[in-house]
């Protein structure tokens, strides 16, 4: 490894990835800063090349006036000394880059080594992604086989991932204190997580694993880099550590950020956000945003009794307490150098939400959602809220492929209904979410009911029916969700249904629900195990048969997928197995013919009494 400085000459409006690839051509770039605009004249910026060969070239190219960026010539340096670092002295920096494709070789070798993503497989994977994808489908039809038929295995529609930057979930990540090797390298702070083979935490390099979204992969680089101070042992989760406002207030924050910019302002508000930090979640879209969640730990809120207040809380609520103002001017700073991060990585005019989490307690900046958006195929464009730290798919273009494929198969689900029943098709649809399949679908019945068992989900999918103008369609304007258990849904819920979709968690159907599936004639089922959705199968076996499989590679280089089935009840078993609303059917035969024949006996028992009272007997 090399590093120039960039002592003069960047233009106010260049961005990292000009400066990279100008650079690029000396040789392997690894690593690129540029301060925040305001700073370029004063502060340099630098380059780190991975061969001292190429970074000698580009030296000497910069000296001869060779090297220039929008007319402006750019002049190089050897780097002075570590601690000579624009981000360590100021850690304002702000605009950095790493390659995100192709991915430099490992910058320490052992990290090659860990199994960088828990279960998922190191980097090296991406090349053999077709090899391992055919691999988990041939594991997934075996586990299936029992249940789906050879025909129906072998025309299973597969739809793959993308290989690189394709989850748009990351964490809950730990938080770790870096080596004092990373600290020198301008490494603030590293993410972990859990490694279930190693039993111990993996740390994660968003370069060498680019599975992450670019949003994300660029928020987790740019967050390293940032002079986010961490108290307390960390590493070791020493939570009961006291836990006590920083030596910084909200005022001080802010003053700084107007004019001179100074190595204090960045460790108070650097302090601020590392205080008690123990992990992080990113949720990125489709549509550009990002929402970043961070987790503290305050030792003080562990022993605080439901209703009790901290001492700063006194007659504020937290968001308008000392501790409240202070975290939000500090984020704001936060936010603003992940911003810059994010759009040098190349993600132009991204939102950025921050939200900070404490036990009962929550401060945003900004939403608590964020706002995707999935073209499909028929043209429509959907959009949803995804509420914070609630469930979502993480592989958005994986998703867009289900939705795609779940609005075709219903359709074809009504069709059959129609012949077999004639009846107007009502979707019955548990494990609702967001509303994620249920706008989706809607437009293909006259009825949807949603049922959902979170309150947060429940009322973010009745918002997305609004929002995508389910209720106005005219067909689908009953469309509802309903909050409830779907192992304690009411006869009314699913009277009429004779289509249901379900999309369970990891364990799959209960008895319960199981049982109310079974009265259906159609059955869509997406399911995030397929062990679970076999045993599903096997209870409906003898009634049902599996007409269409499809597998999306939602969770790549780990061992897990998302299928989908639609299954349909066996034609001799329509009459055998009634549903409900036939069994009601027959109901209004027998409730006529009670009254009839209560009425004959009320008649005779009458022409009885009045034979009587004639004295006729
Ligand atoms: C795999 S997610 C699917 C969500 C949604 N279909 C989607 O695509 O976004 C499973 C959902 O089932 C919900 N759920 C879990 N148990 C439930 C139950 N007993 N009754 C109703 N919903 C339940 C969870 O809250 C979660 O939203």
């Amino acid at each position: 490894m090399c590093e120039l400085d960039v002592v003069h000459g960047l233009p106010d409006d260049c961005q990292c990835a000009e400066v990279e690839d100008l650079f690029n051509r000396f040789g392997k770039v690894d690593y690129v800063f540029i301060p925040p605009r305001n700073l370029r004249r004063t502060e340099p910026g630098f380059i780190k090349f991975w061969s001292p060969e190429h970074a000698k070239a580009a030296l000497h190219a910069s000296q001869s006036g060779a090297v220039t960026l929008h007319n402006n010539r750019l002049h190089c340096e050897y780097h002075r000394s570590k601690a000579a670092r624009p981000m360590q002295v100021d850690g304002g920096s702000t605009s950095s880059t790493r390659p995100l494709d192709p991915p430099p070789p490992p910058a320490n070798p052992a990290w090659a080594q860990n199994a960088a993503w828990g279960n998922m497989q190191p980097l090296a994977e991406v090349d053999r992604y077709a090899e391992l994808l055919r691999k988990k489908v041939s594991d997934v039809k075996e586990q299936l086989k029992s249940v789906v038929a050879a025909s129906v295995l072998e025309q299973a529609k597969i739809f793959s991932s993308e290989r690189t930057q394709s989850q748009h979930r990351a964490g809950p990540l730990a938080i770790q204190r870096p080596t004092a090797a990373r600290r020198s390298e301008g490494i603030f702070l590293e993410f972990s997580c859990w490694d279930p083979e190693a039993k111990d935490h993996s740390l994660i390099d968003p370069v060498e694993v680019p599975i992450y979204s670019l949003a994300i992969s660029a928020a987790l680089e740019a967050m390293r880099r940032m002079p986010i101070v961490l108290d307390g042992d960390v590493s070791e989760c020493n939570d009961d550590a006291e836990w006590e406002c920083v030596d910084t207030d909200a005022t001080s924050v802010r003053a700084d950020r107007s004019a001179d910019r100074s190595a204090d302002r960045s460790a108070a508000w650097g302090k601020i956000i590392g205080h008690g930090l123990r992990s992080a979640q990113f949720h990125s879209t489709l549509s550009g945003e990002l929402m970043v969640c961070l987790a503290y730990q305050d030792a003080r809120l562990k022993y605080l009794k439901k209703g009790e207040v901290l001492p700063e809380e006194d007659g504020n609520t937290f968001e308008t307490s000392s501790q409240g103002q202070t975290w939000k001017a500090a984020a704001a700073e936060f936010k603003a150098l992940l911003h810059q991060g994010v759009e040098a990585a190349g993600v132009q005019g991204s939102k950025i939400d921050v939200i900070g989490r404490w036990k009962r307690r929550r401060l945003v900046l900004g939403r608590d959602f964020v706002q995707e958006s999935f073209a499909l195929e028929d043209g429509r464009t959907l959009t949803y809220h995804q509420p914070e730290g609630q469930f979502s798919n993480p592989n958005a273009s994986c998703e867009v492929h289900c939705l795609n494929w779940l609005c075709q198969q219903a359709k074809e689900a009504v069709a059959q209904t129609r012949t077999s029943r004639s009846s107007s098709p009502v979707l019955l649809e548990l494990h609702s979410g967001g509303g994620n399949n249920t706008v989706a679908l809607a437009p293909t019945f006259q009825e949807v009911r949603a049922v959902e068992i979170n309150r947060i989900l429940a009322e973010a999918a009745e918002e997305n029916l609004k929002m995508n103008n389910i209720k106005s369609i005219r067909c689908t304007r009953n469309t509802r969700v309903v909050r409830a258990d779907a192992a304690e849904i009411d006869v009314a819920t699913y009277t009429g249904c004779h289509i249901v979709l379900v999309d369970p968690p990891r364990a799959g159907l209960d008895e319960k629900t199981r049982e109310t599936v079974a009265r259906m004639d159609q059955i869509l089922y997406v399911s995030c195990n397929p062990l679970a959705l076999a045993s599903d199968l096997e209870y409906l076996r003898e009634g049902f048969q599996v007409v269409s499989l499809a597998i999306f590679d939602m969770f790549p280089y780990t061992s897990h997928c998302e299928c989908a089935v639609r299954v349909q009840r066996k034609p001799a078993q329509i009459e055998r197995h009634p549903n409900r609303a036939a069994a009601g059917r027959k109901t209004w035969l027998i409730v006529p013919l009670f009254f009839t024949i209560l009425g004959a006996l009320y008649a005779l028992w009458k022409k009885r009494v009045r034979r009587r009272k004639a004295g006729l007997g």
